[in-house]
């Protein structure tokens, strides 16, 4: 939990049964639309990492954007897509990942920092945990050095944060909610 996450936990709406029954979906509208709550976002993740010596944010498509250009630009990084299969234009290299039902894909442009470059992953939730792992994985065959892997909610009851950890990547999160919250 990060200085604000009571705070931040409180401005985030839970919506049951979408977009499927039986799932509590977090939602971060009303977070993104109260600027006071925005900026404390904003703030705590600029609190962590501002004496870390990142070379680039690195977020994850499309709610990762959200939290990943503020970022980049208060700490003075440069700023990486990982985005969702065909989409970026250049060379890419990809990594498949395990979804409730099926695959997804996400992709990074091959020159996308140095190798070497240290890394902070960013995206808004991590519930399974996939997307994130699939995100640090290409990261790290690219020659990047994960610093962390941060999000703005966990679901813990999903396993995915364990999971990532497991793997032997950082997690930080600002909020957590359990499956009766
Ligand atoms: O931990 P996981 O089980 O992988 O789930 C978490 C991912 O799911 C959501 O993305 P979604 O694919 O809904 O895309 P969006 O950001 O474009 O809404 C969320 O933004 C995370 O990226
Ligand atoms: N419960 C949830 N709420 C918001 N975004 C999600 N992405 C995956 N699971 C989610």
């Amino acid at each position: 939990m990060s200085i604000y996450g009571d705070y931040i936990k409180s401005v985030i709406r839970t919506v049951p049964d979408w977009p499927q029954p039986g799932v509590n979906f977090r939602d971060i509208t009303p977070l993104l639309q109260n600027s006071a709550a925005f900026r404390k976002l904003i703030d705590s993740f600029v609190h962590r990492y501002q004496e870390l010596d990142l070379d680039a944010i690195a977020a994850i498509d499309a709610r990762g954007f959200i939290v990943g250009a503020p970022l980049a630009y208060e700490l003075g990084c440069s700023f990486v897509p990982v985005r969702k299969k065909g989409k970026l234009p250049f060379r890419t290299i990809s990594e498949t990942y395990t979804l409730e039902y099926g695959e997804a894909e996400v992709e990074l442009h091959s020159d996308a920092f140095k190798p070497g470059d240290r890394i902070l992953i960013v995206d808004d939730l991590i519930a399974t945990g996939g997307t994130m792992l699939a995100a640090a994985k290409l990261i790290s065959r690219s020659g990047g050095q994960v610093v962390e892997t941060a999000t703005i909610v966990d679901l813990p009851d999903l396993g995915g944060s364990a999971r990532i950890h497991e793997a032997g990547y950082n997690v930080f999160a600002v909020c957590s909610f359990t499956e009766d919250e």
